[in-house]
This record gives C-alpha cells, sequence and structure tokens, in this order.
C-alpha cells in the first residue's frame, strides 16, 4: 500500500434538504491508496449518506447543505461532477434494483465498458470471464429483474469490478449473498485489493463477515459522527462496537462470557490469531456449565404443500417438492443463491401458481383463495423494501391494508401507532417513507404487515441491512408473537446466528429439493448439507473446535441461546 490520500474528509457537514439537522457531523478522515477500509454503525446512522457523497450522488440527486473540504484522487470534489467521479468510484449500491440498466444480465455487466467504448471483442471476453469469477454464468441471458436477489447483488457487484475504478464503494454488498457466497466476494475483493492497487471501501453491518480476510481500517459512525478510526484489532479489543448496537464477532462476544479478557490478548481480529490463556480451559468449563434445552415439538400441520411442480419458461425449479410447517413453528428456510427459496414464497402467496401439486392453509387448498384473500392468512415481507412501499407518509403506509379492509379511523389510529411502537417507528410516524435509511424502511414494511394480524408471516431476509439492536427488536418482537399468541413464522435467511438463535426448525434447500430438515445445530454440523446449501460454519463453532471441545456445534448453539436468554434478562 502506498502512503498516497485517495480521499480526504475535511470538517465535512451534510444536511439533507428536508432535515432540520445535519445528517453528517464534522467528519475528517483520510484514506490512504490500496487500503481496505470498513464503514461501519447503526442504522441510520448516515454510512450510505458518506458513500452517496463518494460517488456524488450528494448533492446531484439528493440536495442539502454540503460544507467543508473534500479531495478525491487528488482533485478537490467542488471539481468533480457525478459524470467524473464516476471514473474514480465503482459503487456497488445498497439497492440493486435501482442499479440495473441493461436488458439482460449481460448488457448489465457490460455497461461500464460499452460507455468506455471499448472494442465488443474485448466486452464480451471480459464480461464472460467476470460473469464465471461471480457464479452468473448461467443466468447471463436472463432480464435482471428475472433473478434471484442473491443473483442481482452478484450482477451489480461484477458490474462494477469489470470498470477497473480506483476506489471500489460497496453499501452492504453482503446483505442478500448466501454465507458462502459472501465468504467467496469478501476473498475476491481481498484478492483484488492486493493484485491491482485498488481502494475498497465496504460500508456493512456485517462485521464479522467482512473480517474474514484482513481490513486495514475501520471507521465507526454513530449518529452522524465519526467516532473511532483505527485498526479492526484495535477497536475490537476496545468493545465499542457493542456500545453503539453491533455485532461484534461472536467468537469475541463467546471469549467475553467464559471470562476470558479480549483487550488483553494481542491480536484479535482473526480467530486463527487467538491464543486461548489455560488451552482454552475457560471455554470448557462453560460448555460444560450450559446444556442446551431440548425443543418440544407440537405438530399440528398448517401449511402442507404436497407434490409441488414448478418451472419459470427456461429453468425448472420444484419436481415433487413437500413440505408441511406447523402450527406456531418458527421455521428458517436457507440455502445457495438461486435454489428457489423466493419462488416457493411466491407460491405460498399466489403471485405464482404451481405447474402441478397443491399448498393446503389449514385444510384449505390455496388455489381456491385469490392473492388478495391469501393475504388475509398470509403476511409475506419481501427482500427489497421498495418493492413494497406506495405511500409517501409512514403512518399511511402502515394503515393501507387496515384502510382497504374497511376498518374505523380511530380504531387504524391505535393499530397503526401500538405496531409502530413495538417496531421501533414510533419517533418517526410523521415522516416521509423517502426520508428512512434501508433498514428503516424495511421496519416499514413489516410493520404493515403486522398490522394486519396474519396467520401466517413469511419473511424474505428479515435482518438484511439491520444493525443489531434492530435486528434483536424485529426478531424478538417476532419471537415474541409467535410464542404468545402462536404466529406462524417462516423466515428466510443466509444469516446462519438468525437461525441458530430464532428458529426452531431448519429447512436447507439445494437445486430446489430439501436436503435437510432438522434442529437449525444439525444443519450446520453436516459437512454435506453446508457444502451443498452453500451455508458455512459459525465462528463460535471454530472456537469451540480451538477449545478442543467433544462438539463444537453444540456450544455454538448452547452459546446462541446462552446470549438471547442474557438479553431477555436486560
Ligand atoms: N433522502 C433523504 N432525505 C432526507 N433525509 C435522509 C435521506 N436519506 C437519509 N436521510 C437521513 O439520514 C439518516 C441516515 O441515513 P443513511 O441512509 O445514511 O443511514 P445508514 O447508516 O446507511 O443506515 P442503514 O444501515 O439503515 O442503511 C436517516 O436516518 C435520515 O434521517
Ligand atoms: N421471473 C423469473 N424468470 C426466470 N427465472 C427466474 C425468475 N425469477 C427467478 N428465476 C430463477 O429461478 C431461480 C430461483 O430464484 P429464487 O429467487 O427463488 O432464488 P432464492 O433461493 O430465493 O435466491 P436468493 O437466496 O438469491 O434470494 C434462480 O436461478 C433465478 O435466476
Amino acid at each position: 500500500m502506498s502512503q498516497s490520500p485517495i480521499i480526504q474528509f475535511e470538517h465535512v457537514n451534510f444536511q439533507y434538504e428536508s432535515q432540520t439537522e445535519p445528517t453528517l457531523k464534522d467528519i475528517n478522515f483520510t484514506i490512504q491508496k490500496g487500503e481496505k477500509v470498513l464503514i461501519a454503525g447503526p442504522s441510520g446512522s448516515g454510512k450510505s449518506t458518506l458513500g452517496k457523497i463518494l460517488n456524488g450522488m450528494i448533492p446531484e440527486d439528493y440536495p442539502g447543505e454540503l460544507s467543508g473540504n473534500i479531495t478525491i484522487n487528488g482533485q478537490s470534489f467542488n471539481d468533480l461532477d457525478v459524470f467524473k467521479l464516476s471514473f474514480e468510484v465503482g459503487t456497488v449500491l445498497q439497492d440493486p434494483d435501482s442499479q440495473f440498466v441493461g436488458l439482460t444480465v449481460a448488457e448489465d455487466i457490460a455497461f461500464a465498458l460499452e460507455n468506455d467504448a471499448k472494442p465488443q471483442s474485448e466486452i464480451h471476453q471480459r464480461v464472460s470471464d467476470w460473469a464465471k469469477r461471480l457464479d452468473v454464468a448461467e443466468i447471463i441471458s436472463n432480464h435482471p429483474q428475472d433473478i434471484s436477489g442473491g443473483q442481482k447483488q452478484r450482477v451489480s457487484l461484477a458490474g462494477v469490478l469489470i470498470g477497473d475504478e480506483p476506489i471500489l464503494l460497496l453499501d452492504e454488498p453482503l446483505a442478500n449473498l448466501d454465507p458462502a457466497a459472501g465468504e467467496a466476494s469478501i476473498e475476491l475483493l481481498d484478492h483484488l485489493s492486493h493484485k491491482e492497487d485498488l481502494t475498497v471501501i465496504i460500508i456493512e453491518h456485517r462485521i464479522e463477515e467482512v473480517l474474514h480476510r484482513p481490513i486495514d481500517r475501520l471507521l465507526l459512525i454513530d449518529d452522524g459522527k465519526l467516532i473511532a478510526n483505527d485498526t479492526p484489532n484495535q477497536i475490537l479489543k476496545s468493545g465499542v462496537l457493542t456500545e453503539v448496537g453491533l455485532r461484534e464477532p461472536l467468537y469475541l462476544t463467546a471469549l467475553r462470557a467464559c471470562g476470558i479478557e479480549v483487550s488483553e490478548l494481542p491480536e484479535v481480529d482473526e480467530l486463527s490469531k487467538i491464543e486461548l490463556p489455560d488451552n482454552g480451559t475457560a471455554v470448557l468449563q462453560w460448555d460444560v456449565e450450559h446444556p442446551i434445552q431440548p425443543n418440544s415439538d407440537g405438530a399440528e400441520p398448517l401449511l402442507e404443500i404436497r407434490n409441488l411442480q414448478f418451472n419459470y419458461p427456461n429453468r425448472s425449479i420444484f419436481n415433487n417438492f413437500n413440505l408441511t410447517i406447523n402450527k406456531g413453528e418458527m421455521v428458517a428456510i436457507v440455502g445457495k443463491n438461486g435454489t428457489g427459496k423466493t419462488t416457493l414464497s411466491n407460491l405460498i402467496t399466489g403471485f405464482l401458481h404451481p405447474n402441478q401439486g397443491e399448498i393446503k392453509l389449514a385444510g384449505t387448498n390455496l388455489d381456491d383463495l385469490s392473492i388478495k384473500e391469501r393475504a388475509e392468512h398470509i403476511g409475506y415481507i419481501l427482500q427489497d423494501p421498495n418493492q413494497m412501499i406506495s405511500k409517501d407518509m409512514i403512518f399511511d403506509e402502515v394503515a393501507l391494508g387496515l384502510r382497504l379492509r374497511g376498518l374505523d379511523e380511530e380504531i387504524i389510529k391505535e393499530k397503526v401507532l401500538s405496531t409502530l411502537k413495538v417496531t421501533g417507528l414510533y419517533p418517526f410516524r410523521n415522516w416521509p417513507i423517502r426520508a428512512l435509511s434501508f433498514g428503516q424502511k424495511k421496519r416499514v414494511t413489516i410493520a404493515s404487515i403486522l398490522v394486519l394480524d396474519p396467520e401466517v408471516m413469511i419473511l424474505d431476509e428479515p435482518t438484511a441491512g439491520q444493525d443489531l439492536a434492530h435486528y434483536s427488536e424485529i426478531m424478538d418482537f417476532l419471537e415474541e408473537l409467535n410464542r404468545t399468541q402462536q404466529l406462524t413464522t417462516i423466515f428466510i435467511t443466509h444469516d446462519m446466528y438468525l437461525m441458530l438463535e430464532y428458529a426452531d426448525r431448519a429447512v436447507a434447500l439445494s437445486d430446489g429439493e430439501i436436503i435437510a430438515d432438522t434442529l437449525p445445530i444439525n444443519v450446520l454440523t453436516n459437512d454435506d448439507v453446508v457444502k451443498a446449501a452453500s451455508l458455512t460454519h459459525t465462528s463460535l463453532q471454530s472456537l469451540g473446535t480451538l477449545a478442543n471441545l467433544e462438539n463444537p456445534a453444540r456450544f455454538a448453539q448452547g452459546f446462541v441461546d446462552y446470549q438471547k436468554e442474557v438479553r431477555h434478562h436486560e
């Protein structure tokens, strides 16, 4: 890494036109050429706002008051417009949908090169190389809307990496990727940054996943201020991440729970660098003292899928698929990007129709119900909140379904406000939705379904883009509904901790087939399933292995359960 600044912020403030307070306050930092920097911070702290300044969307698309000095690759920000900046900064946005310009995946990946008027043969070659590297070659002719969420993320990554800009900015690049693909992307970025002197800036909540490969520096933002700017090692030791409501790597939380003084260990930013005091006796002792509680199962079938067959015009997804979800269960559906999880949800909610087979809810064949009637019973939260939102104001969005049901306005108000409270949105009740961060928008969509009291909730990646505090708030709330009202909950997730923490059953899919249907922990103990479903082991398991425990996976589950217990008592 050469010591020459590529990005410099001096006393930068930014206030959106519609806000009364600045969103970024006196931000100062320098990023050197070739550095790999992680920007983290709670939801709504201003991370994406900072990203939007870097790529010129602020002030171009989001007007407001920007002050201070910014230099990018030796040029003053004042001399750079969005067009000029696009040669300096390649961006992968948080919401890949808003970035697609081509009619096919291939066109989309090629866009930057077409713009540079590169020869067609070179474009072809490079598109096909990048498509292979990001595992999207198979869907290269699809329309960008006709691919899965994780595939969209990979396509936008390919479309940016192909452009060769000196600075790469990625806003939540891991949000929709399956765990194995997430690791692969981080490895790819690491490889590129070593080889090509590329400066990489990653905005992410998922700190542990980003630290899968070394990061030079971590910038921590809280409430619009830069509160830490240091090596990951120093920041992790300080414990500041949990103080601002972010999730530190779980192996560190586990070490602290075992009574090990993390701040006294020399290097903690990789589990493999940690030398456990007394050969891990403290971990062993903790493990013995915390046996896991067996789950009780009550089996009253609620949702029954029988002999389901479904294909898209050019692709078969399900062939004789069978699954029963029982009343009151909290089920996680996990598996590789593009394996059919969202398709399955769309078949249940009626947005798609099976070619063969049937889906029943409490004995009623869902084919007999319209989408609207199904929606009375089954709430569906999409991966991308922007696809669900139709109103300008938060209150109106959450009230929409109740108004369609013709309820009295007083009752609507009461229900909406109480739902806004439990979803943590009450302070924003009079805000326009466009002034919310991505994570906050996601909560609005959850609120707008919860307010309708469904019997089954299907959530596609409920916690993607959420910081730990909001993630726990939403999931604890769903869990409480599940416990007290027996609300059957199915969630699709790529987050292995989420699965361990909240699901009482996990269904792992691969190529449209169920390859495991068992307790979450059993999914992670079976190496064949982990591989086929593109999952990863958790660092808690690796810590268990490091401490020579007999059953490291059981330790992981024990610790996750323990943490939840502790949180409930706080
Ligand atoms: N278009 C906008 N207009 C007005 N205010 C906005 C706009 N976008 C964001 N904000 C304000 O800036 C704050 C920070 O938003 P930003 O998207 O930068 O947060 P973030 O840290 O990236 O959050 P998340 O992790 O949830 O995506 C929001 O809470 C909101 O107050
Ligand atoms: N409208 C469509 N037309 C054709 N193929 C589609 C369409 N929608 C999805 N596909 C393909 O069907 C497969 C399953 O997609 P689906 O969205 O169900 O996957 P997923 O398991 O939810 O993935 P992810 O984890 O990335 O969200 C993918 O290979 C995708 O490219």
